[in-house]
């Protein structure tokens, strides 16, 4: 029996500052419902030299402010906070959370299942007690679930997504671990299934047929498709493997968090289709397009052009407007989002170094929207932005804010010829020599030469893949995807740092390399060398 028939407050003697009001006399057994006051609250103010903890906590507090308490729900729900405070205090104080990694190549080939476990344990309770006392949304399959996990990515948040990561890490060597060689390589070559069942969901517009709330019978979305219901059974029962779409009831279909998403999202629709219909069929001719074409670094030599009658990427979709559209909206999809931003960029390089008058040439610079990033930070720096694209150039020059007009230049240029712009402070290059063979990458930094200047710098913004092993595996199958697409596609790559060295050594030994940096939090590299010509 608990009853408290006294206006008041309680301290907790765990978290500073924390107390438990009840400014009107409240009461009741235990087990039924007390006074209906809607005043009774936990209340904190929290210092602000606590961070990690203070934050969190607030938002707890402020989520326990529901009226109509049973005495024992108050009671759980303050000690929750209490519990949640000292898990917090533990985190801020820099515990490292188990980890799946092993610390050499060898070990890393020898996980124990039960550690493994033990790490995904202790990782998925840091996030989902973080997620719980911020309010956000509880990550889910079901169809109203957050379309991305839910945390931000912030300084403050790095120690939950790195506890994220090692989750995500565990689980995948778990899984493959219990699958064993012989099934996981059987399964492996049948992903293609997968791709071609996410193929026709997309390609018959299913989730649209689908309903967002409710369900609709295989035979219906048959009639919808001028398809047979088996049919349609057949592959959304292998997509619903992916938790595309789920059966609510037998021969119903409805949505989940994944199939709404394919619904909803534009840029995901796209991501999938140019996938689906452009790249799919040219990864089946990468063997062909090596034995053919074995050392080429011509575009028009690549397993995309034998996939797609001899035409290169760039010329195949040169010739079909609405799959250049559909490319540059999967190519957004890929390459926006907070690792992207331009801003790692305009923070991430000591611009101030640089004269403060200083002329920056952005070659292949599309619209220009990068310089006018910079142009704001840095009032008197001028700008010249070349592209071969003419229409780019113009929408950039109408679109300019015309204060900064007087700082802005827009020139017609192909990157492969003789560089106009002479004795400028910085050539930037950002997101366009990873298109390009050694070959072709060669020729760009080689045509800058003629117009350098003695200290004139040459930056290149886009990625420097690390070492195997040193990023972590998640990110390190999306860069190495990275890689083989842009082979499949181009005969191109991404670069290490040392491929990036040996094309400004090969290009002119007048280059100085500096070196390749990477911002915090950015996905992307600035890579630096200095014309030295004394
Ligand atoms: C991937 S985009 C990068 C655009 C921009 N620099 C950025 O950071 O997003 C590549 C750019 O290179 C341009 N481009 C392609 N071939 C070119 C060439 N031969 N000469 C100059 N620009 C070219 C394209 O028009 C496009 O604007």
């Amino acid at each position: 029996m608990f009853t408290l028939r006294r206006s008041g407050h309680f301290w907790s003697p765990i978290v500073p500052n924390l107390r438990l009001r009840f400014p009107r006399p409240i009461g009741g057994p235990t087990g039924t419902p007390i006074a209906t006051t809607r005043s009774l609250s936990f209340e904190r103010t929290a210092p602000s030299s606590e961070k990690l903890g203070s934050n969190s906590l607030a938002a707890t507090v402020s989520k326990a402010r529901i009226p109509n308490y049973h005495i024992p729900n108050l009671w759980a729900g303050y000690s929750r906070i209490q519990n949640r405070y000292q898990s917090y205090s533990t985190m801020a104080s820099n515990t490292t959370p188990p980890t799946a990694a092993g610390t050499t190549p060898e070990s890393r080939l020898r996980p124990k299942l039960s550690e493994l476990a033990a790490t995904i344990a202790a990782n998925a309770k840091i996030v989902e007690d973080y997620i719980e006392a911020q309010g956000l949304p509880y990550p889910s399959f079901a169809a109203d679930g957050p379309t991305n996990f839910p945390v931000p990515q912030n300084g403050e948040t790095q120690k939950i997504h790195e506890a994220r990561q090692e989750l995500l890490t565990a689980s995948k060597h778990i899984y493959d671990l219990a699958t064993g060689p012989n099934e996981f390589l059987r399964w492996l070559v049948w992903n293609y299934n997968d791709v071609s069942t996410l193929h026709v969901v997309t390609a018959f517009n299913i989730p649209e047929i689908v309903p967002v709330d409710g369900d609709i019978s295989y035979a219906e979305i048959g009639e919808k498709c001028n398809l047979p219901e088996l049919k349609i059974r057949q592959v959304l029962r292998l997509a619903m493997t992916n938790r595309i779409f789920y059966e609510p009831r037998h021969g119903y279909v409805a949505h989940t968090a994944q199939s709404r998403l394919l619904r909803e999202d534009p840029l995901m629709r796209n991501w999938i289709s140019y996938n689906t219909d452009d790249l799919a069929p040219a990864s089946l001719q990468v063997v062909d397009a090596l034995k053919k074409y074995p050392g080429s670094g011509e575009t028009g030599e690549t397993a995309f052009a034998l996939a797609h009658g001899n035409e290169s990427l760039f010329q195949f979709l040169g010739a079909r407007p609405e799959r250049a559209k559909r490319f540059g909206t999967a190519m957004s999809a890929f390459s926006t989002g907070q690792g992207y931003a331009v801003e790692h960029l305009i923070n991430g390089y000591d611009w101030s170094g640089l004269p403060k008058d200083a002329t920056i040439v952005d070659v292949g610079g599309a619209t220009g929207f990068v310089c006018v990033e910079l142009a704001k930070s840095y009032p008197e720096f001028k700008f010249i932005v070349e592209d071969k694209v003419k229409p780019q150039l113009e929408l950039g020059e109408a679109t300019l804010d015309p204060a900064l007009k007087p700082r802005f230049s827009y020139v017609v240029h192909d990157f492969f010829t003789e560089q106009p712009v002479k004795g400028a402070d910085v050539y930037l290059i950002r997101w366009c020599m990873h298109n390009w063979s050694d070959k072709y990458a060669g020729i760009m930094i080689k045509s800058l030469v003629p117009a350098l200047k003695n200290g004139a710098k040459v930056i290149i913004n886009e990625l420097a893949l690390p070492d195997p092993n040193t990023a972590n595996p998640w990110e390190e199958r999306r860069i190495r995807t990275l890689d083989v697409v842009m082979m499949m596609c181009l005969n191109a790559l991404e670069r290490e740092e040392g491929d990036w060295k040996r094309l400004f050594a090969e290009a002119d030994p007048r280059f100085r390399f500096e070196g390749v940096k990477q911002p915090p939090g950015c996905l992307m590299n600035i890579v630096e060398a200095t014309f030295v010509d004394e």
